[in-house]
């Protein structure tokens, strides 16, 4: 964890009072008509907040805190308790005591600590957009005793995720002696539909050698009230939820509720995605072990085909509208001739498309693998099957299985124009990656957001999703990372990267090109991509 050298000063309470502040707002009845939010005081004169988009469409409006400074510097910051209860009182971080902890020199993070989200500039332009420095801070707003957690995990699993549930309870016990924290069973619905499991640092200490997740999981089912109510009935005061886009925009929405009724209650949400979907972060954890495992698919493709005549090996991996697995697991394989992602079209046949580049292939080399994300070519699909549009609970498109079709067409092509007798094998190994459990590395990350979530919390932040952006950890708005999702850019370096290591054809013409080219805000993405995922390399 990085320390700071200046000196901290955390906002103290104007009464001074230790009141119980957890017993005391528990004890309110629900308020569901009055909204006792009030923005805090300005931390800087030339703060200001502005209104973001509802989420779910209803009356609840975000306000996000924009705070400005010299030469175009923008902090984008995340709530905190104190925006709607000015009055709560702060406690001295127990880790100041502790054995560990107390040897580091300046341990805590500098209150006006910040990240900038984009870290290649330019002399003459503004220092741009920056998020909250995630960390412990001097003051806390929470007595361990008061404290009673919960965490849910929402959405499609991920290695890593009991990692991430396990690190959250042991960095609240053993960092903050928090010893109430339970696990809602089964996703969202779990609040109101389902039993708790109570969560220990002994119950907890051997789950992230497995895959899954121990609490369970679930699409659909976010019922906010019923979800806030059963939060307030139980009395918890911190929310760990750990979930990918949808999972981020349920937080949102618990928040406002939580918000509007005046709960002394923290909202601390941990990215998950295997797609690595997610904007504004690095990358998401479990993505590194999936495009890993990958490898093995690959590898056993490549195997297969090059041991028979016209051999073609065929992998499907999972990205439902994001190729960042396929794309890196065959910039890092080598022996991948084709990789298709949901954001780059292609056709398969005629001059320039798939079935001729397959020819020439086998051609050359007698035998190829093709690695397809999930989500590519879904137009193409369902143009030769008539059906497409049916969603999962969540709202999430279902998609026709890309692998099995391209096999078949692929099949269809060369055996009915007699063209070549080919071999080819489909290996679909989706599931098998997602419900491996997290590598080393991916263990370090999930433990760092895991703390990183936990150190918000009882510093009273609210309403945020932890993340990395340049390799710090940062407290993101909600909005900021479910506004828009993380896609491969296609004109950017990394994708020409792809294209000349396969030698495949970009399937674009001048027009697609142009279409495709960077919108406006997404430069920044662009080199946000080359930075995060290729450590700045060029
Ligand atoms: N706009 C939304 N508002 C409130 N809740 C939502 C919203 N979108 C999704 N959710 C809820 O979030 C949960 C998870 O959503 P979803 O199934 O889309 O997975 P996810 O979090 O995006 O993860 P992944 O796509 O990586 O599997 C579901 O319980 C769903 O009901
Ligand atoms: O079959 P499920 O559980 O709905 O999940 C499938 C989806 O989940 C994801 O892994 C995202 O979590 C997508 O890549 C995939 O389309
Ligand atoms: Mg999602």
């Amino acid at each position: 964890m990085q320390s700071d050298t200046s000196d901290h000063q955390e906002p103290q309470s104007p009464t001074g009072r230790r009141i119980r502040d957890f017993e005391f707002r528990t004890s309110l009845p629900r308020v569901r008509t009055s909204c006792i939010f009030s923005t805090a005081p300005d931390p800087s004169p030339k703060s200001s907040v502005r209104s973001s988009p509802s989420t779910m469409g209803s009356d609840t409006r975000s306000t996000v805190k924009i705070v400005k400074g010299d030469f175009g510097y923008v902090l984008e910051d995340v709530p905190h308790l104190t925006d709607y209860l000015p009055d709560l009182s702060t406690y001295p971080n127990p880790l100041q005591d502790n054995p560990a902890y107390s040897v580091v020199k300046q341990y805590f993070v500098d209150q006006d600590d910040t990240v900038p989200k984009k870290v290649v500039v330019q002399k003459d332009k503004p220092r741009g957009l920056h998020f909250r420095r995630a960390g412990p801070r001097q003051k806390v707003y929470f007595e361990s005793d008061d404290v009673r957690a919960c965490i849910v995990t929402c959405g499609g699993l991920c290695p890593g995720l009991n990692t991430v549930i396990r690190e959250i309870v042991c960095g609240l016990s053993y960092m903050y002696g928090v010893n109430r924290i339970i696990g809602i069973e089964g996703g969202y619905r779990g609040f109101y539909a389902r039993n708790t499991i109570e969560l220990t640092p002994k119950s907890v200490n051997d789950i992230h050698k497995r895959g899954g997740t121990i609490l369970g999981t679930s699409r659909g089912g976010h019922d906010t009230l019923k979800i806030v109510d059963n939060i307030q009935d139980r009395g918890i005061n911190q929310v760990y939820i750990i979930g990918g886009d949808g999972t981020q925009k349920g937080a949102a929405v618990i928040f406002e509720e939580i918000r509007r009724r005046g709960l002394k209650v923290v909202v601390a949400g941990i990215p998950k995605t295997i797609d690595n979907d997610i904007a504004i972060i690095d990358k998401s954890f479990g993505f590194d072990t999936a495009v890993e495992e990958a490898q093995r698919a690959i590898n056993a493709a490549h195997v297969e085909s090059e041991s028979v005549e016209n051999g073609i090996g065929v992998v499907k991996l999972m990205g439902r509208y994001s190729g960042f697995i396929a794309m890196y697991a065959t910039l890092a394989s080598r022996d991948v001739d084709c990789c298709l992602i949901p954001e780059s079209p292609f056709y398969l046949e005629g001059k320039g498309g798939l079935f001729e580049y397959i020819e020439k292939r086998l051609k050359e080399n007698g035998h190829m693998v093709i690695v397809v994300a999930e989500g590519a070519g879904q137009d193409l699909i369902a143009e030769s099957m008539k059906s497409m549009g049916n969603e999962d609970a969540s709202g999430n498109k279902l998609l026709l299985d890309v692998g099995l079709w391209l096999s078949q067409r692929i099949k269809n092509y060369f055996t009915s124009r007699e063209k070549m007798a080919i071999n080819l094998k489909y290996i679909d190994p989706t599931y098998m990656i997602r419900a491996i459990p997290s590598n080393a590395s991916d263990n370090v990350y999930c433990t760092l957001l895991a703390q990183c979530a936990v150190h918000g919390a009882m510093a009273g932040y609210t309403g945020f999703t932890v993340g990395l952006v340049n390799g710090r950890h940062t407290y993101i708005p909600f909005d900021r990372v479910t506004e828009t999702g993380n896609k491969v850019v296609i004109t950017d370096r990394m994708w020409a990267r792809l294209l000349s290591s396969t030698n495949q054809p970009s399937f674009l013409s001048s027009e697609d090109i142009e279409e495709a080219n960077v919108p406006e805000d997404q430069p920044e993405q662009a080199v946000h991509q080359e930075e995060s995922l290729n450590n700045g390399s060029v």
